[in-house]
């Protein structure tokens, strides 16, 4: 992660080739990094961004899920739950720069955030029933909260990926934005929010957001055990082993 400040604006640069795929080491340092910044405070916002070309993020790391370690697996399921803690219920203003595909834990990252900015011809979307995957009740209450009941419904059936221009009409993303200016552009919406007083921004963000915080916060053992029950099912390994094989088919094909 390559994480910066610009006055009182830190830059995380996800930066882990080939696709920044979350796993268990690198959801840890997103989360220090976070957390560091949240507690920074001379910091006002934070932007979130891609170090690599096309590639916003991969979203969770699918080698953690197949054929897992169950200790390993729990502790990869409560660093997801925290980094969508951290970012949905971040006190600081969050831009997603989303400079390339977000697909899964990618889209989810980026629906975290308070705004998002998106380079063209890209897709995102919440596509884990293409995995055979069912996205558990908050990532379904993120997408729900920001593009409405019945597209977020048919999007997560579907496991649906927009395009760039979809994802703009449907309100998945705020604004298309040209590759390089898409941080100058970041920066600018961030202004916008800081045009308004932190500690009302941050009290309505909090009115807004904290009923489905806490939602999580009071299961949260529960769905770490639905999460590690599920993927560990034989035909869940069956469906995951068949995805990974077809994205390497996909690849030499
Ligand atoms: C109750 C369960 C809920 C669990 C919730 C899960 C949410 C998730 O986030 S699941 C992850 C879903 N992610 C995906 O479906 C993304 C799959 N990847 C892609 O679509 C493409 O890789 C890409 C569009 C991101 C990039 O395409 P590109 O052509 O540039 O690269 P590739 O050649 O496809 O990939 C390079 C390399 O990386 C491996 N890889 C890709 N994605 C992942 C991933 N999410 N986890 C682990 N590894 C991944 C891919 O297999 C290639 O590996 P090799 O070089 O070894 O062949």
């Amino acid at each position: 992660m390559l994480t910066f400040k610009e006055s009182c604006i830190g830059v995380m640069k996800l930066s882990k080739p080939p696709v920044n795929s979350l796993n268990l080491e690198y959801l840890t340092e997103f989360n220090i990094a976070i957390e560091k910044l949240e507690n920074d405070k001379s910091c006002r916002g934070v932007i979130i961004t891609s170090a690599l070309p096309k590639i916003f993020s991969a979203g969770l790391d699918i080698l953690e899920m197949y054929q897992p370690n169950t200790d390993r697996l729990r502790q990869f399921w409560t660093q997801v739950q925290q980094l969508w803690i951290n970012l949905y219920g971040s006190q600081v203003a969050t831009v997603a720069a989303i400079n390339g595909h977000a697909p899964a834990g990618g889209c989810l990252v980026s629906l975290s955030c308070d705004y998002r900015i998106m380079a063209p011809n890209y897709t995102i979307g919440l596509n884990e029933t293409q995995l055979g995957i069912v996205a558990p009740f908050w990532f379904s209450d993120t997408i729900t909260n920001t593009i409405g009941f019945r597209k977020a419904e048919r999007a997560l059936q579907l496991g649906y990926m927009f395009t760039t221009d979809e994802a703009k009409a449907c309100g998945l993303i705020d604004k298309i934005v040209p590759p390089d200016q898409i941080m100058a552009v970041a920066h600018e919406e961030m202004k916008k929010m800081f045009a308004v007083p932190d500690f009302a921004r941050q009290i309505t963000k909090n009115q807004c957001r904290k009923q489905f915080i806490d939602k999580l916060h009071a299961k949260r053992d529960a769905d770490t055990d639905n999460f590690v029950n599920f993927i560990t099912k034989d035909s869940i390994q069956k469906a995951m082993g068949k995805y990974l094989e077809s994205l390497k088919k996909r690849k030499s094909g």
